[in-house]
């Protein structure tokens, strides 16, 4: 995997959140730190293609803004608050997600069981906790083959014993071949998951920390 952004600037109005010349990543697990409003939402929402920028993103040398589609069934984005319909039930969305993604039951079925959802997948996601919404979100990330990962705060709201589950599932995924873009304000336990990267956005620019 070989992601790069190049003379990319992102405003909202007037307000400039980006501006850089480059940055590139090659294939590994990177952690993407930093304090409230640096950038990081920004910056995923670039990459996944959910937001107009200038500048130019590549994967693999294929071109967000020249081969959208291609691009985006490349990467995976799980926000940081996950909205979905309040009135569909667990499994609608994920049956969705495996259509979309061409994705086997059984790969969905394994992924509800190991984040303990199973036996809520029936009931309409309006009536879901905070911790059931964002494992429903992670398992939507996982549904499906992409070259790039992209979480944001995975680890807000999810107990700890799921974020050990998280951490075991990025390394076997990472072992496979798969890249991780990882936000989080809480440290990322170093004993449970080596990165090979650390990043912090500062005065508009993705720096290595
Ligand atoms: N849709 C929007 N319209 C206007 N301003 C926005 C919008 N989204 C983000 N911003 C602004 O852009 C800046 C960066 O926001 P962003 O959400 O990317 O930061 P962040 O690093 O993810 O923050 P946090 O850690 O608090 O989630 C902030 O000043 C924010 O107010």
């Amino acid at each position: 995997m070989n992601l790069t952004l190049n003379n990319i600037c992102k405003k909202y109005g007037s307000h400039t959140v980006l501006e850089f010349d480059e940055w590139k990543i090659n294939s590994g697990i990177y952690w993407l730190k930093g304090g409230n409003g640096t950038g990081k939402t920004t910056l995923f929402r670039i990459i996944s293609g959910q937001t107009p920028f200038e500048g130019t993103v590549l994967l693999n040398e294929i071109n967000l803004k020249k081969q959208p589609t291609n691009f985006r069934s490349k990467i995976s984005y799980a926000e940081a608050e996950p909205q979905y319909p309040l009135f569909v039930t667990g499994k609608e969305l994920l049956n969705f997600y495996a259509a979309i993604r061409k994705a086997s039951q059984s790969d969905i079925d394994s992924l509800t069981d190991l984040f303990e959802m199973t036996a809520y997948l029936n009931q309409k996601i309006g009536d879901y906790s905070s911790g059931m919404l964002k494992k429903l979100s992670l398992i939507c990330v996982f549904i499906g083959d992409v070259s790039l990962y992209i979480l944001d705060e995975p680890l807000i709201t999810i107990d700890t014993a799921s974020a050990d589950k998280l951490y075991r599932l990025i390394i076997e995924k990472s072992e496979q071949g798969k890249s991780f873009l990882i936000s989080s304000h809480q440290e990322i336990d170093a004993a449970k998951l080596k990165v090979d990267g650390v990043f912090v956005i500062e005065n508009k620019k993705v720096m290595i920390c």
